[in-house]
């Protein structure tokens, strides 16, 4: 049995379950592989920790040579050759750490470098053509080229647009090269694509929106025109990144997809190879899900990113939106892990982003850097240095920020020749109307507060339209005596990291917007604001100013713990590690999950049988499919059920073939399948069994006489109390039971009120009633106890075998339904016992054959079959007439007690090969085989159909 396996799997039947992991790791694992994510990704970081650790004495060791150097100190990290041999004692200890994590040496490991192909709208570099075919790479500025270059673990190629128009094949050539020498490969946009796609879809339409800035106010309209030319383009340039990375993709490389700008890359590198590792991470704020919910292209981008195996944000905020966005907007399940559909989970988890500490801590010691300091302690001596690093961006609030500052100059005179704030902003999407006018914007304040408080020789604002390289950078911040981040929104924000690396021996001040993702993990330290109370930010300035030196200290020495143990390797690695466990966890999951029926060999096993039973369920089964496309559920659809036109015909047939019978066993009412299937030639099994026709007779009823409904009106009266609290809820009140649904209800909302609902039947005044309260995905039934698709079939099949006055032994069961797991005891009912053995074999090859006459030793339910043939015919005059075969709970022992002494005769020859269960739309389900949607049915029964003579 596959359950013995519980906690751990056993490496005989996983070993192709661990074989991508072993070649990630090059770790050969012999005991057994945690099933648990968590404990599995402990031993990665402890084993990644200890690598790290040697290396870093490694390094001391070692001269840097093998870092490429890119000139005024930015140390382009891309570098991939792997070291080459290490030292004996590396392995030694490897593997002692190995034998306690259970996992041991392959003679030949070298511990080769992950490779990894990093995709990014702009490469770390930026391009500027000097002449046909020369061209000058200058670093791009940006936290995600920041963040990136910092990772040296890895064996890295980076795919990006080197953010210039290369319109002819020479330029193309020459520029490949020069790119490649950087581990480098540019995908080429021309200047349309780059026009609609990166300046309109992506910085006009996506980077507002998820900064909650909304659209530009002005060309609000214009915007909404020119949308679907924009996201065209923007499908266009995704396909293209696609395109560049299948032709360098190697089987075993992890793809890392970042950022806003492609989010439809993980559905097109899918959509080519399914076997890839996509990950995909977003740098900006992922917006509550009605903000998303704006976007015409919700759900596209939506599902898109799902393709990934991991998804991850910079803060839990933003994955708790983006995974609420899909429930709400797509209608699927959100587990604590991530977004279920159909039983794939996509992870989805916050990785904090960090930058390389150690370099900026070792820059302050380099002599270019300490006159860098030394200068600009001369040129502000006697005034106290506030500092404001940002791109010209309308998120990072710079008006606001110099608001504030002009604000605390105003009530602070004193402060006015004692204090400069200088204010780095970097030209950034300079084409976008939007930053030309911010740019405009923040000039204009600066000038006319430098005009109100400056003086001949000083200004209180030295304003920059520029960006500074490295160590001009890490001069500045390590002079700065307040540093003041007002983001309106930030996905982290890496330059407050920055500031605090540098901040060793000076111990200043972060002032920091609590919209920044950065305000999670540098909040203690930081006197957090709200950028828009420019009131409030002008305080803060001022409580900066005059911190007592202790509390300098003790919160900076908190930041700086923070800064230089969430480090940018840390955060890939994690990224990188959870990434390659998503592949493990996920060939975990699908071992649970019933393959699709085997619809060739079910409808050959059909066509040579010569009685055959077909039970069906009605609800999601033989429906028509409610299209969930972004929630928009027509309601009135959803609640009338009908029987799916495309399966008319073919039902038909089948029910008029006089070698099959047909059952519809549902929870439906009388008249939902009286309507549905009246004019069919079958069986009709109304609430669970507990009415049965057949369709040319009357109904009778299969419920015991005994049956205590007492309890309806009680449940009844919660029932109605739920639903006038629950917008869009209904419940049915059907004869012996009661179903209160919440599909169409707001999705967390609905939820809760459910757990509210299941607590008050369950420990409530109703709990002792004799009922079973039933939770399904989006519904609470109370039903009589005991009531169950297969206590129903029991009985059910004893009319149906008797009024057939079955000659022929029952040889094909076909039972395909879209039941509550308490009702899929229907499956295990026609399931003989499993062999029992010591290797569990594939689900649908456990079961070999059952062959039940009345003299076997019956222990399965079919057994009350054989009883039937016994039993007095039963005459369906009135609408109720009752069933005489539930008159006494034990008349089923008795039967086939008696059977089993007087007969030899068999109803049921049901070889295990000939028994197809098959659950609709459920991956998690006890049934042999699965089908995907009610479509599925429909084909299956137009091939059976058409095989009918
Ligand atoms: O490439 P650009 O369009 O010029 O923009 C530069 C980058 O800006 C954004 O950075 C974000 O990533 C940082 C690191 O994760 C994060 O700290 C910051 O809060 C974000 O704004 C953008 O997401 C990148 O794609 C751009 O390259
Ligand atoms: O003159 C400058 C100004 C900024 N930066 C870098 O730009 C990045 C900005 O990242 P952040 O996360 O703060 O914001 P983003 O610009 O990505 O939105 C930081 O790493 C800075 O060191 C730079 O290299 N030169």
């Amino acid at each position: 049995m596959e359950s013995s396996q519980e906690n751990n799997i056993s490496r005989d039947n996983l070993d192709e379950l661990l074989i991508p992991h072993m070649s990630e790791s090059n770790y050969n694992y012999d005991s057994p592989i945690p099933t648990s994510r968590l404990e599995r990704l402990l031993r990665e970081r402890e084993l990644r920790r200890f690598i790290r650790s040697f290396h870093s004495n490694e390094e001391l060791r070692e001269s840097n040579g093998e870092l490429d150097t890119f000139g005024n100190g930015n140390e382009f990290y891309l570098s991939g050759g792997d070291k080459g041999a290490r030292d004996d004692d590396f392995f030694e200890q490897i593997a002692t750490l190995k034998s306690m994590n259970d996992v041991s040496e392959r003679p030949d490991d070298r511990v080769p470098k992950q490779h990894l192909l990093v995709v990014a709208n702009r490469l770390p570099v930026s391009a500027v053509r000097r002449g046909e075919d020369s061209w000058a790479l200058e670093i791009s500025v940006g936290g995600l080229v920041s963040a990136l270059l910092g990772i040296n673990e890895f064996e890295a190629r980076w795919i990006g647009w080197a953010g210039v128009n290369v319109p002819d094949e020479v330029g193309q050539r020459s520029l490949t090269k020069a790119l490649a020498e950087k581990r480098c490969i540019p995908v080429f946009l021309d200047e349309e694509t780059v026009h609609q796609y990166y300046n309109g879809y992506c910085n006009n339409i996506l980077w507002p929106l998820f900064h909650y800035l909304g659209l530009p106010q002005e060309d609000r309209l214009a915007t909404t025109r020119s949308f679907q030319s924009q996201f065209a383009a923007y499908k266009k340039a995704n396909q293209m990144f696609a395109d560049v990375v299948n032709e360098h993709y190697k089987e075993g490389d992890v793809v890392w997809c970042h950022d806003y700008h492609l989010m439809f890359l993980p559905q097109c590198l899918k959509d080519y190879n399914n076997k890839m590792k996509v990950g995909w991470f977003l740098h900006t704020p992922f917006p509550s899900s009605e903000i998303h919910r704006t976007l015409p292209s919700r759900s596209e981008l939506l599902k898109s990113v799902l393709a990934a195996d991991l998804v991850g944000f910079h803060t839990y905020d933003y994955a708790r939106h983006f995974v609420s966005a899909c429930t709400r907007i797509l209608g699927l399940e959100g587990t604590p892990d991530g977004v279920e559909d159909q039983g794939k989970l996509t992870r989805v988890a916050a990785f904090p982003i960090g930058i390389d500490s150690d370099r900026f801590i070792q820059a302050l010691e380099l002599p270019q850097v300490k006159d860098h300091i030394k200068e600009l302690r001369d040129r502000f001596d006697g005034r106290m240095v506030m500092l404001g690093v940002d791109r010209l961006d309308m998120i990072k609030g710079i008006p606001q920020k110099i608001l504030a500052f002009e604000k605390f100059l105003e009530e602070n005179p004193i402060w006015r020749d004692k204090v400069v704030l200088v204010q780095i902003a970097v030209p950034t999407r300079t084409d976008v109307p939007e930053y030309q006018k911010l740019s405009c914007q923040v000039h204009e304040i600066v000038g006319r507060i430098n005009g109100r408080f400056g003086s001949l020789t000083t200004v209180p604002i030295h304003h920059l339209d520029q960006s500074l390289d490295f160590h001009a950078l890490c001069a500045l911040y390590a002079i700065t005596d307040v540093a003041l981040v007002t983001s309106l929104r930030d996905g982290m924000n890496l330059v407050s990291y920055e500031f605090v690396a540098c901040q060793a021996s000076k111990k200043g001040v972060l002032i920091l917007s609590e919209f920044a993702g950065a305000a999670q993990s540098l909040g203690a330290g930081a006197i957090l604001v709200n950028p828009w109370n420019v009131t409030e930010v002008a305080a803060s300035i001022g409580y900066a100013l005059t911190m007592p030196a202790d509390e300098r200290e003790k919160r900076h020495r908190h930041n700086f713990m923070h800064v230089t143990t969430h480090t940018s390797q840390e955060w890939a690695e994690t990224f990188v590690s959870e990434l390659n466990d998503t592949i493990v966890e996920a060939q975990l999951r699908t071992r649970q999950i019933p393959p699709l029926l085997p619809k060739r060999e079910a409808i050959e096993c059909f066509l040579q049988s010569n009685n055959r039973l077909l039970i069906l369920g009605f609800n999601g089964t033989l429906t028509e499919p409610v299209d969930t496309q972004g929630r928009r559920i027509d309601q009135f659809k959803e609640m009338d059920l009908k029987l799916h036109p495309d399966l008319k015909e073919p039902l038909k047939k089948l029910c008029d073939d006089p070698k099959t019978t047909t059952i519809v066993l549902s929870g439906s009412d009388r008249r939902v399948l009286d309507e549905n299937f009246g004019e069919y030639k079958m069986w009709l099994a109304a609430e669970h069994g507990m009415f049965l026709r057949l369709t040319s007779e009357g109904w009778m009823t299969t419920m015991p006489e005994n049956l205590n409904m007492d309890w309806v009106d009680s449940v009844k009266h919660v029932f109605e109390y739920f639903t006038d609290r629950t917008p869009r809820s209904h419940f049915e009140l059907r004869e012996t039971s009661l179903v209160w649904n919440y599909k169409l209800a707001d999705v967390e909302f609905g939820k809760l009120q459910a757990k509210d609902m299941l607590q008050h039947l369950l420990t409530g005044p109703i709990s002792n009633a004799s009922v079973d309260v039933v939770q399904g995905g989006r519904s609470v039934e109370v039903r009589a106890v005991g009531v169950t698709k297969a206590t129903a079939i029991d009985r059910i099949l004893g009319e149906i075998v008797h009024h057939n006055d079955v000659k022929a032994p029952i040889d094909y069961v076909l039972c395909i339904g879209h039941f509550l797991p308490k009702d899929e005891d229907i499956y295990t009912f026609f399931e003989p016992e499993l062999p029992s053995g010591p290797t569990p074999t594939p689900r649908a090859k456990m079961v070999k054959s059952v062959n039940r006459t009345a003299s076997t030793n019956l222990s399965s339910g079919i057994s009350g079959l054989a009883s039937f043939c016994h039993k007095p015919p039963l005459s369906y005059q009135t609408s109720e007439k009752r069933a005489s075969n539930n008159a006494n709970g034990n008349w089923w022992s008795r039967m086939r007690n008696r059977m089993t002494m007087h007969e030899g005769s068999s109803v049921l020859d049901l070889k295990g090969d000939n028994y197809f269960s098959c659950a609709v739309g459920r991956k998690n389900s006890s049934a042999r085989y699965l089908l995907g949607s009610s479509a599925d049915v429909v084909s299956l029964f137009k091939e059976l159909a058409d095989c009918q003579p």
